[in-house]
């Protein structure tokens, strides 16, 4: 306890508070390099020979085999990549074997690192996941630290999302395998589904070694993972699209200060039930109407086209929030997909229900090593030691950072930051000095273009509509006289090099003075401002970063709302300082907001989880050692004994592991789904002022006892009903079918503010008085 209290009060009069003291990895540098001649010499199969040696002990490394690792980690990445590891990348190593977060700049080779530990681990027996943020990046680095892992002696392999089962199998029997989290966590809810023992897909956890560390397991967390089953098609309510359409903002309906809810007022309530022929919204005979209303009003009001999804070939797509980037397989829950695409007048597609979920934190946490890297992550430090026991290294740039970042420039409104912005893109233009622009959505980045190219000055978009190109795009930011406007997504992965990709004009882009980086306003957290600033100022370039903001910026509207007055420049500017700091203020209230987000669904999940592992663990014995078939035996002992007789003992033992697993999966799916109303209707009891969370255990707890024997009794069932065709056991005919797997949901999982919970909060909200 003494020393622990020292070690911290040690650590904050050397580093930064909170951080890991690397003195003890800088100490053995000189040791590295003492081997390194030695090493030359060598040849590519003895330089092998000396990793594989490595692979004698367990972990963790003493200090005499971790110095060589590092020597013959370096000496492997020289000859496999022309890179000689720096120092820096070392420390980040040995930090990221020790189970921290390593906290590098951009540019400063992270990939490289990150890839060395990962061999590290490896070479000791241990199976490595390497998550990344995107299915791109994913592949971009196992290919690119491919040649790396051959010279180390270790296997690597990737994930991406079209790959086939068949496929993902063998990629994660390699040492180390790269994917990202989105496809780590489907795969590991697919195999709760599975059925047979040799379809599973993901071994057991032992390491995870986490790119862009902040964003996977902070941003990403706020999202649990949802797998759902295809039910039938879903019907596109037209007529509601149609009629919500009609409807005046303000006068018919009001969106709340954080524009996360919308609700329609007297005015409106009236404005619909004369629309739809007198009929009473609130009236207890029809519960029908006032849901298909909130959905299409939802769908209306509260999800802007190009903001949260895009059309693309006929089709309603999302746009990640905090990636900037288009999902896949991801729709919204419950009918709002269909009132969107009704709204945006597409064919609707299918509607499922949920099978399972889920969290970032509980996908994690099944690793018993964790690790991982970011340019950001001393400002979550204390996130990342609550939900997932990291401590963060701080490791200094292998060149200092000479970037300057100029203070904010606030403007009174959105058009005279516009207008600024544009003015500084053309002076700064006619030097020849590249911009890069960052801003909030895609409907901002077409907009602040739109408004270069009228100004003659040309630029490249980066969105979420072209984001296939974003690699090259991104590449080329850095070329003289580039222009770039961007949204969230060119925060990370790829490097920018001045002078272009080949840095074949370097020269005059450095005199010009580096990349410049504009943000278009402020993002809803600091990390996210710093990681696009971090884009300009790679390993010592020169560069500079700026932020122009105004106080009509939603950021400040919804999280900082100010009556007081201020002067202007004749430019628009506002110099008053205490301003400044209401833009600091409200990022940090929506950074507060975030982070009780990311909290709840941790708290709720926990006990869903708890349950879950109750059910896991008995699937697991019911498909891997035919506990089915065992119970079966006893409570349909007769039954039993006559099928053995007629089919044998093989085919009765898989009919009673898949009927048992159809009623196990069956009955959770269905408990899902209590839960989830549970949670709904303990948005009212929030407002009776009683801790919401308890509420939810009270009933949650109880609901779940007798799940197991409930799932055993109904199976018993189905095995007495099934009937014998062709000397198999027919389980069809005994009602077990299983959904097909077909999509992911994207849910915010916050009880009380989040656009879904809020819309089903007012849905349950059906024989209470009406709304103001
Ligand atoms: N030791 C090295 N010597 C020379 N070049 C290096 C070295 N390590 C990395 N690089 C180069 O530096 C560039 C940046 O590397 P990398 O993309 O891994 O950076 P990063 O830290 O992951 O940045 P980001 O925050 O953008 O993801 C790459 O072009 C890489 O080839």
């Amino acid at each position: 306890m003494v020393f622990g209290r020292m070690a911290e009060s040690v650590r904050r009069v050397l580093g930064k508070p909170g951080s890991v003291d690397v003195r003890p990895y800088q100490r053995l540098l000189d040791s590295i390099e003492a081997q390194e001649d030695e090493l030359r010499e060598l040849g590519d199969a003895e330089l092998t020979a000396r990793a594989s040696d490595l692979g004698n002990a367990d972990l963790p490394y003493d200090r005499g085999d971790l110095v060589t690792l590092c020597a013959v980690g370096r000496e492997a990445a020289r000859r496999a990549l022309g890179e000689r590891p720096f120092d820096v990348q070392l420390v980040g190593l040995m930090a990221l074997l020790d189970g921290h977060v390593a906290e590098m700049n951009t540019g400063e080779g992270k990939t490289l690192a990150g890839a060395l530990a990962a061999a590290g681990f490896a070479l000791r027996g241990q199976q490595v996941h390497v998550l990344s943020v995107n299915d791109y990046l994913a592949r971009r680095d196992a290919e690119w630290m491919r040649p790396l892992y051959d010279l180390l002696g270790v296997a690597v392999s990737w994930i991406g999302q079209e790959d086939t089962s068949e496929r993902r199998r063998v990629a994660y029997t390699a040492d180390i395998t790269y994917a990202s989290v989105s496809e780590l966590g489907f795969d590991v809810l697919r195999d709760r589904l599975a059925t047979d023992d040799a379809d599973l897909v993901v071994p057991t956890p032992k390491i995870a070694l986490i790119d862009e560390a902040d964003s996977v397991l902070v941003d990403e967390a706020r999202v649990p993972l949802v797998l759902a089953g295809a039910a039938e098609s879903g019907d596109a309510d037209l007529e509601m699209a149609e009629l919500v359409r009609t409807l005046r903002p303000r006068t018919d309906f009001e969106i709340d200060d954080d524009g996360r809810n919308v609700q329609l007022t007297d005015t409106g309530i009236d404005v619909v039930e004369k629309a739809l022929d007198g009929v009473d919204l609130y009236s207890e005979d029809d519960l029908s109407m006032l849901p298909r209303v909130n959905l299409a009003l939802h769908a209306h009001a509260l999800l802007r086209r190009d903001v949260h999804y895009v059309v693309r070939d006929g089709k309603v797509k999302l746009i990640n929030e905090s990636r900037g980037r288009i999902e896949l397989l991801q729709r919204w829950p419950d009918g709002l997909q269909a009132a969107v695409e009704a709204k945006e007048k597409v064919a609707v597609s299918e509607t499922g229900e949920i099978l399972d979920s889920i969290t970032v934190q509980a996908l994690v946490l099944r690793y018993p090593t964790r690790c991982g890297m970011t340019g950001t992550a001393m400002a979550v430090a204390d996130q990342l030691r609550e939900f997932y026991e990291l401590e963060v290294a701080v490791i200094e740039p292998n060149k200092p950072n000479i970037r300057a970042d100029e203070p904010n420039r606030l403007y009174a409104t959105r058009e005279e930051k516009e207008d600024a912005l544009v003015e500084e893109v053309a002076e700064v233009h006619k030097e020849g000095r590249p911009v890069l622009i960052g801003t909030q959505d895609v409907a901002e980045s077409e907009k602040v273009a739109e408004r270069l190219s009228a100004a003659g000055l040309e630029c490249v978009v980066l969105n979420a509509k072209n984001d296939a190109d974003e690699a090259a795009i991104v590449a080329e930011a850095g070329q003289y006289g580039a222009i770039t406007v961007s949204t969230q997504m060119a925060g990370r992965g790829t490097d920018i090099r001045l002078g272009g990709s080949d840095m074949a004009d370097r020269e005059r882009v450095v005199e010009a003075g580096g990349l410049y980086v504009m943000g278009f306003g402020r993002y809803p957290s600091s990390r996210l401002d710093g990681q696009l600033r971090g884009r300009a100022g790679r390993q010592g370039d020169p560069g500079s970063s700026v932020f122009i903001v105004s106080v009509e910026d939603d950021l400040v509207v919804n999280n900082a709302p100010e009556t007081r007055g201020f002067d202007v420049t004749a430019e628009g500017e506002i110099t008053d300082p205490s301003w400044l700091r209401t833009v600091d203020h409200a990022q940090r209230v929506a950074e507060g907001q975030l982070l009780e987000v990311h909290r709840n669904t941790w708290r709720y999940n926990q006990l869903i989880d708890v349950q879950r592992g109750v059910v896991l663990e008995h699937r697991k014995a019911v498909l891997s050692d035919d506990l089915g078939d065992r119970q079966i035996a006893v409570d349909r002992a007769e039954r039993h004994a006559e099928l053995v007789e007629e089919v044998g003992e093989e085919e009765v033992k898989r009919a009673a592991r898949l009927i048992t697993l159809y009623h196990l999966d069956r009955g959770w799916t269905d408990h899902n789904a209590f839960l989830s109303d549970l949670r709904e209707g303990i948005h009212l009891r929030f407002l009776g002022r009683r801790d919401p969370l308890d509420e939810f255990h009270r009933d949650a707890v109880p609901e779940f006892k007798g799940f197991l024997d409930g799932a055993r009794a109904r199976a018993a069932e189905s095995f007495a009903e099934a009937k014998v065709v062709d000397g198999t056991i027919d389980i069809a005919a005994a009602g077990v079918k299983r959904p097909s797997i077909t999509w992911t949901y994207m849910v915010h999982d916050h009880p009380f503010s989040t656009d879904f919970e809020s819309i089903v909060g007012k849905v349950k909200n059906l024989g209470s008085p009406r709304q103001p």
